[in-house]
């Protein structure tokens, strides 16, 4: 293989899966000192191409956008998203056009016309009240947290939101959250011959249970949708899919891939995309803040001078320090440390490698955080390090928890907008 990059083979049938420690990304990020940026690592039977700089991913993902935004299909994509809904489509027509419509849908609810702010705002404040219930007790904020921000996607999607003690909500949360938080993803597929083992045969059974009672409700909606729909009056993510069916049917011939099934896949996903990954990030806020007595009392100043009360999404820009801190956030604790594995559709070019087409490739969203050339004291929470002599916030487009290129993450400016709106108000009900 002429110019392939350089990697590591690790032992026959399981490659480097044993060598990569309780922190595989932190493991490769140092692997990149001996191989360079790009380089190849066997997991399990598969070489995976990882890219460990910004430099790198950009020259790949958004320069190359067209090569690198594939998804391989295997076993666990269709176990988890039946190879439909948005995440795990392949590159491609079909793709694009969910994209396009999920994007515009997103826009149009989330910061558009019906922007959502005054809607995650009053589930804020339902959800400190909640809070507020435990007195002076002792208890874990993701209970609240989790069934809040689940919430947001529900009002998104069914234009509804739940009681926090509503069944569909809790058989919700259970699937997600009890399942899908630390859900061995990689290993099945890399290894989809693990299946058949007795231990995760049987915790597929378990999903496979739980799931069903939460794709009932979802199909149950979707049906009500359709029942009582009004070509004037859009209420939510389901009812604009509804339309597109229409339009895109309405001379006779089936488009395949606006239908009712497709639906189901997308609202599914926007489930698994949207809450733990947003939930995580606030819950890692509040215990780096709670950490760093400094940052406590800046952010604290901040939002008692800028914000109004209650806070509005409006307030962002004239607060710098705010900004910092959840740019901090989303440097120091990425939730996705390797983006989503992406598939090569044709051959591609990085770092003078040539990538064969239909290699898999990762981001090393991690490594590229923590490059201590970038940032002095990497593994160190300090906010002021995106804060200017003038007191000006300063992004940075190398700090990049959603990915970059034209597959990055769909709901990132949902999820932006909800992050900064939970934190704000949390703080501006309660000192932690
Ligand atoms: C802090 C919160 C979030 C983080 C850190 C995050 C991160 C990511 C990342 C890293 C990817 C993979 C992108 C790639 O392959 O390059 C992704 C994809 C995706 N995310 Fe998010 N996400 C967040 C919140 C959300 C929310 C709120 C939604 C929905 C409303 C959402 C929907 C999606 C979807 C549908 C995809 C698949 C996009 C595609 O393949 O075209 N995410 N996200």
């Amino acid at each position: 293989r002429s110019n392939y990059p350089p990697g590591c083979d690790g032992m026959p049938f399981l490659g480097c899966l044993p060598l990569l420690g309780v922190h595989p990304a932190n493991t490769i990020m140092k692997w990149s000192k001996r191989y360079g940026d790009v380089f190849y690592v066997k997991y399990a039977m598969q070489n995976v191409i990882m890219l460990n700089s910004f430099e790198s991913i950009k020259e790949a993902l958004v320069k190359q956008g067209h090569v690198f935004s594939g998804r391989q299909h295997t076993f666990i994509t269709e176990f988890t998203s039946g190879n439909a809904g948005l995440g795990f489509l392949d590159y491609g027509a079909v793709w694009r056009s969910q994209r396009r419509f999920g994007l515009a849908t997103l826009h149009e609810f989330g910061m558009g016309r019906r922007c959502m702010a005054p809607k995650i705002l009053e589930e804020a404040d339902l959800m400190c009240d909640e809070m507020l219930k435990h007195g002076d007790h002792a208890f874990d904020c993701m209970d609240h947290i989790t069934p809040a921000v689940t919430n947001i996607i529900s009002i998104l999607v069914f234009g509804k939101r739940f009681e926090y003690d509503d069944p569909t909500l809790l058989d919700t949360l259970h699937l997600l959250f009890d399942f899908g938080h630390d859900f061995p993803f990689a290993l099945f597929y890399f290894a989809p011959l693990v299946r058949f083992l007795p231990p995760w045969k049987a915790e597929l059974e378990k999903i496979r249970q739980a799931r069903k009672p939460v794709w009932d409700h979802i199909m149950s909606a979707i049906q009500q949708h359709q029942d009582t729909y009004n070509e004037n009056d859009c209420r939510d993510f389901i009812d604009s899919f509804i339309a597109k069916m229409k339009s895109t049917n309405a001379d006779g011939v089936k488009f395949a891939w606006w239908n009712k099934e497709q639906l189901f896949h997308y609202v599914k996903e926007l489930f698994l995309a949207g809450t733990d990954t947003t939930a995580t990030t606030l819950r890692w806020a509040i215990l780096l803040i709670h950490y760093h007595t400094d940052v406590h009392e800046k952010i604290h100043e901040e939002i008692d001078r800028e914000a109004s009360n209650p806070v509005k999404f409006e307030d962002m820009p004239n607060m710098p320090y705010t900004q910092a801190v959840i740019q901090e956030v989303f440097r120091s604790r990425p939730i996705a440390n390797f983006g989503t594995m992406r598939k090569t559709t044709a051959v591609g070019k990085v770092g003078g490698y040539r990538i064969p087409k239909g290699s898999i490739v990762m981001p090393n969203i991690w490594a590229v955080h923590h490059n201590p050339q970038r940032w002095k004291n990497p593994h160190l929470f300090k906010p002021d390090r995106h804060i200017d002599q003038n007191g000006k916030f300063v992004k940075s487009e190398d700090i990049i928890p959603f990915n970059v290129g034209q597959r990055s993450c769909l709901g990132m400016q949902l999820a932006k907008m909800e992050i900064f709106i939970f934190l704000v108000r949390m703080m501006q009900r309660f000192n932690f």
